[in-house]
């Protein structure tokens, strides 16, 4: 087994959560592999009258609990290891979150801030016109992730209305409101991870106002800090793809967001509001109670664990931290609420959005936060419960609830143990 294969090391935690359980050996049988993986070369016509190709991929993982979920990412490093591990991620968030759904996943690899407007259009339009046999409301329905947003959602879902000759909003969420998106689906991911924090706060010591440190400020990063700075708590240090920034007495977010808005780096705030320039991993290191990674996957590895000096991690991004750094992060006592709880606020708000454009009845905004609290607040609880039972970290525990839920269903249509008795 290869240990540079990311899927092999994410299957690192299926062993060992159904190390705590008795269940059938089909169960892991069936969760080792994805069902399928389709590759595709997209070729677009480029503004200046060429033709280009991207490869792109899609992959649904597994689907007994559901049709798979999972959103589209555009990245220039994007392959198909990646698009299964996260398809792989999305099947054990959904069972965590007890969503009727399994895991997928789809990437295309692209710079797409190479791309011009027009030249996006047609690259997003082109996956659909490849994957529109493999995508379907009741089959797989995608989402945004890096690089890709709710103008691209709808553009999606208007190429798969042209293939299939009717509107059909349920296929793609993340669409602007518009067209038949969902209210509050813009910070659902990193409002899952709020209200998480605020609702364990007492069992994980986090009490009074909190120093943050926050790596990506994208989507999820920029949300997550400008709901924890709106409860008084002090942002220390923040980063993105241009470098890191830090300020002890806390960062300006109005400037922040606005060099962002103006498609700069958070590093171009340097001199301003006591704003100085750090090295990246001054993020990971920043003396704070709380480190919320929102970046990319294996952000915290080995090498840069050990300087952690957060009470609590929050895992918005998907993977960020390598299994041999979990080990030494937990031998600090650093106690990590894991990407499948932290971050499924994403999926749980996508997971309305799609109830929604089937009932054709939409919620309110309060609706859609109550719900979204009430659901990150019984499985945040339940999966807590799980790891003081079995001693175990949040992670562990996560997956062992996500286990159980998966091999329930596996199990109802009948495996070994069934057929052979
Ligand atoms: N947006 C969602 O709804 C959602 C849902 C679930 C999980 N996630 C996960 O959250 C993470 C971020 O997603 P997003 O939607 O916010 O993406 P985004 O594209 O909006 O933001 C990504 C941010 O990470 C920064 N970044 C890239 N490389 C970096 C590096 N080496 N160091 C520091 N920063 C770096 C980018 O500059 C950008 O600010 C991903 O892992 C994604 O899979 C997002």
């Amino acid at each position: 087994m290869s240990v540079d294969n990311l899927l092999d090391r994410a299957l690192v935690r299926l062993d060992e959560a159904a190390s705590h359980l008795k269940i059938d050996p089909d169960v892991i049988e069936l969760l080792k592999y994805p069902r399928e993986t389709t590759k595709a070369r997209l070729m677009i016509r480029m503004d200046d009258g060429s033709r280009k190709s991207f490869l792109a991929w899609r992959c649904r993982y597994d689907d007994t609990r559901g049709p798979t979920k999972g959103g589209i990412r555009f990245h220039p490093d994007a392959n198909a290891d990646e698009a299964e591990t996260l398809a792989f991620w999305m099947t054990f968030k959904c069972a965590v979150m007890n969503l009727p759904y399994g895991g997928g996943k789809g990437a295309v690899q692209v710079d797409p801030r190479k791309l011009s407007k027009a030249e996006l259009e047609r690259l997003s339009r082109a996956y659909i016109r490849a994957f529109g046999r493999i995508i379907g409301p009741n089959r797989d329905i995608p989402a945004p992730d890096v690089y890709t947003n709710s103008m691209i959602m709808g553009w999606m879902a208007d190429e798969y209305a042209h293939i299939v000759g009717e509107a059909v909003p349920d296929v793609i969420t993340g669409k602007p409101v518009t067209l038949g998106g969902s209210l509050g689906r813009d910070d659902a991911t990193a409002r899952g991870g709020y209200y998480l924090i605020r609702h364990l706060a007492p069992e994980l010591g986090l009490n009074g106002t909190m120093r943050v440190a926050v790596q990506g400020f994208g989507n999820a990063g920029q949300h997550i800090a400008s709901l924890l700075a709106a409860d008084g708590h002090k942002i220390v240090a923040v980063s993105d793809s241009g470098g890191a920034i830090k300020a002890s007495d806390g960062l300006n977010l109005d400037v922040l967001r606005e060099a962002k808005a103006a498609g700069k780096s958070v590093t171009d705030t340097a001199g301003d509001f006591g704003h100085v320039r750090c090295e990246d991993d001054e993020v990971i290191g920043a003396p704070c109670d709380l480190l919320v990674p929102a970046a990319l996957e294996d952000m915290i590895h080995e090498k840069n664990a050990s300087s952690v000096n957060a009470r609590v991690i929050l895992e918005l991004a998907n993977g960020p931290i390598t299994s041999e750094a979990d080990k030494l992060l937990a031998a600090k006592n650093v106690i990590v609420l894991p990407d499948i709880l932290a971050n499924a606020g994403g999926v749980t708000v996508s997971y309305f959005e799609w109830v929604q454009n089937r009932q054709g009845f939409y919620w309110s905004l309060v609706e859609i936060h109550e719900r979204l609290r009430a659901i990150m607040e019984r499985e945040g609880r339940e999966i807590w419960n799980v790891a003081q039972q079995n001693k175990s970290t949040v992670r562990a525990a996560a997956y062992i609830q996500a286990l159980k839920r998966l091999a329930e269903a596996i199990e109802a249509h009948g495996t070994q143990t069934y057929f052979a008795s």
